[in-house]
């Protein structure tokens, strides 16, 4: 509450040393001078120091509600969850007992729970149980705690446990939350506090000394110095109480103090902004951020991605409007037809679902839907007939395989992988291809540049593109990968996610500042290069390469744009730019796979609409509206506190020396100070901070 604030303010070394001169000033006075005109100067002490400490507790007590809020934020995460026969997002403080789950990777596991249905999950138990590798969760072991996190895969669990019933919650309750740590620019400034301090302590000392001598000669030529009377106690009390008002007036405390306010302010006005900030540091740091790495889906892009363009049967299509579906369907044979509507509703982690006011939705990350609702819209040309095979395994999709893969067993008997992912990829992995007429063809070398062609076409008009293949087997292992080769190539979808409104001219006013921007993406180079370059990033200069040329080049070889990389190139890129260029950067990423390249940087800035749980832990910043516009107005901030402290440094250091020697030079000339002006002057100080 407010009082332990005020408690912790009165705690301060030089108010404890105030109160004692001002309490022995009222004894000494009233024994000397009698009541009521002994108790003044005591009295002023004390007032002066309830305002001082009113005034710290009010500022430190309306910063700590203002944390607890953005701490409150901070915890609140949604899952998704079938509750009543329908799916719903909903907030994790109102999870119950008896939902059901959905978990896939990236997600912070919200309750204790159990395994009721998924694939190849794989669960993150370090945060728990400090144990390093991870575990794989299913049927046989189907314990899952809250705090893990889900690694890969992506499954159902039934809720067990919530909040501090968790095994995770006794843990938590057995820790004390941790405080802030000071950021840097706090330590440095203590530091300088420390040194004025040091030097207000000097002259404190050098005054009292004056002060003293003065009384002992002028009682000495006067008196003589062996008549003492109380009046004289009283005298010392208040050059003892002078020295020490030397030492309050000398000590910036307001300098720390001001940093945490002006921070403070910065971050509140960041969350008016859309940028709500995990570590008060961050706001410091990003003033100094001299590289930005962007990812580029979701951030640079809306992330509403729909399929433009496909490539089917040897010849591409555009996909815009009723007419060209009809064309398609007469274009294609019907095995042809159900090998796509096979693949594309049985290789999927999307699904529809029905929402508690029964309107369906496609759930799933945004390719998925892209390529799902392309597969409904085609499903009014041919019935679902041959839909009605069983999963039997599913490898979900993650960023460093860039594909998914299901084995499906067929009505009429066998079995039949499906893959999806990156093009070059799955190309690379066929050796055949459906012709017109439906019929499996081999990939010549012909064939092989055309489709080549055809993607890098597709993704020069900034598609993203993705294949589908499949492959037919008649026997197989429970336990074996999907295979590596001998697929048939289906389809090429071209993806198109169009870049936000407003980055363009956030990338130039980045440019502007010299804040270099670099992009690092999963996608395809052509890809990458068409989007770089309409947001401003890839000069006619610039340089785009490719992961793994990135992997084998060495660390000076810096590039603007980075196609098709794997987590640990971000990571890499990353450690480089920190240590050989010694540069201050700045990362945005929403997935997993940016979760190592976060936590490097020196400020880490996280999706929140798109961004996995992982992503956002590993964070400094959670950009709540996903926008690169936004990341700019975090670095804008940054430079406003930067400039506000170094302001506020001259203006309280001017200050406290003009005070310091103020009362210095009076005390010696007059040897007479006046305490209360000296403390009112130093609230002053505190006050403008
Ligand atoms: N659900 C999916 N199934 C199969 N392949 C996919 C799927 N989603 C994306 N891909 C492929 O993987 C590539 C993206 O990989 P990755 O996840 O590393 O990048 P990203 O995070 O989407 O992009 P960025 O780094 O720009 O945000 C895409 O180019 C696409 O070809
Ligand atoms: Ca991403």
């Amino acid at each position: 509450s407010f009082w332990m604030f005020v408690w912790d303010a009165l705690q301060d070394t030089t108010l404890i040393i105030l109160m004692v001169c001002a309490l022995l000033s009222v004894v000494v006075g009233l024994a000397s001078e009698g009541w009521p005109k002994g108790m003044y100067d005591g009295l002023g002490i004390i007032l002066s120091i309830l305002l001082v400490v009113m005034v710290t507790a009010a500022s430190d007590y309306k910063q700590s509600l203002q944390f607890k809020e953005l701490d409150n934020e901070k915890k609140n995460i949604f899952i998704h969850v079938t509750r009543d026969g329908g799916r719903q997002k909903i907030s994790i403080f109102d999870l119950v007992v008896g939902d059901i789950v959905h978990l896939s990777i990236g997600d912070q596991v919200p309750a204790d729970g159990l395994f009721i249905h998924g694939y190849s999950l794989l669960i993150d138990e370090s945060s728990l149980s400090g144990e390093s590798e991870p575990v794989y969760t299913s049927q046989d072991k189907p314990f899952i705690l809250a705090g893990t996190k889900v690694q890969d895969g992506s499954a159902k669990m039934i809720v067990t446990a919530v909040g501090m019933r968790t095994e995770w919650g006794r843990l938590m309750s057995t820790l004390s939350e941790g405080g802030e740590d000071e950021t840097p620019l706090q330590v440095k400034l203590n530091g300088v506090a420390t040194i004025i301090g040091k030097i207000g302590l000097v002259f404190a000392t050098l005054t009292f000394v004056v002060l003293m001598t003065r009384f002992l000669i002028d009682k000495g030529l006067t008196v003589g110095l062996s008549n003492w009377y109380s009046t004289d106690a009283l005298t010392i009390v208040n050059y003892f109480a002078t020295a020490v008002t030397i030492i309050v007036v000398a000590v910036p405390e307001g300098l720390p103090l001001a940093v945490t306010l002006s921070l403070a302010f910065a971050m509140k006005k960041l969350m008016n902004d859309k940028a709500l900030v995990r570590h008060l540091a961050a706001c410091e740091t990003m003033g100094s951020a001299g590289t930005i790495c962007t990812d580029k889906t979701g951030t640079l892009t809306t992330n509403h991605m729909v399929v433009d363009k496909i490539w089917i049967a040897e010849v591409s299509k555009s996909v815009t409007s009723n007419s060209s579906l009809e064309e398609l369907n007469s274009a294609i044979s019907s095995s042809a037809w159900s090998l796509l509507l096979q693949g594309i509703f049985e290789n999927t982690s999307a699904e529809v679902v029905k929402g508690s006011d029964g309107k369906q939705t496609v759930l799933g990350t945004p390719t998925e839907i892209a390529i799902f609702e392309y597969g409904l819209s085609l499903q009014g040309y041919r019935d679902a007939e041959d839909r009605s095979c069983t999963k039997v395994k599913v490898e979900p999709f993650n960023s460093v395989k860039k594909k998914m893969a299901v084995l499906v067993s067929l009505p009429g008997g066998g079995h039949r992988w499906f893959c999806k992912g990156a093009s070059e990829i799955i190309v690379e992995m066929c050796d055949k291809v459906i012709d017109q007429d439906g019929d499996v063809i081999p990939l010549s070398d012909d064939r092989r540049k055309n489709i080549t062609d055809t993607i890098n076409s597709f993704a020069s008009d900034a598609l993203r593109t993705l294949c589908l293949a499949f492959k037919d087997v008649d026997e197989f292992d429970e336990n074996a990968d999907s295979p590596p080769n001998g697929f048939t190539l289906i389809i090429i979808f071209g993806i198109k996610d169009p870049v936000r409104p407003g980055v363009k001219e956030a990338v130039q006013s980045c440019i502007t500042a010299g804040i270099i921007v670099r992009m690092v993406t999963g996608d395809n180079i052509n890809t990458a290069k068409a989007i770089a370059k309409e947001c401003g990033i890839l000069t006619d200069d610039g340089i785009a390469i490719e992961g793994p040329d990135f992997r084998n080049k060495s660390p000076e070889e810096m590039r603007d744009v980075m196609a098709r990389s794997l987590p640990l190139d971000k990571h890499l890129l990353v450690t480089n730019l920190r240590g050989m260029f010694q540069e201050v950067v700045a990362v945005t990423g929403d997935g997993t796979n940016d979760a190592p390249a976060l936590h490097e940087a020196d400020i880490g800035l996280a999706m929140g609409i798109a961004g996995t749980e992982v992503a956002k832990e590993n964070a400094d910043v959670i950009v709540l509206d996903d926008n690169f516009t936004t990341i700019i107005n975090v670095a804008r901030w940054g430079r406003a506190v930067y400039i506000n402290i170094q302001k506020f440094v001259q203006f309280q250091l001017t200050v406290n020396i003009v005070a310091l020697v103020i009362n210095f030079v009076s005390a010696c000339i007059t040897g007479v100070t006046n305490i209360i002006d000296g403390v009112l002057l130093s609230l002053l100080c505190s006050c403008c901070g």
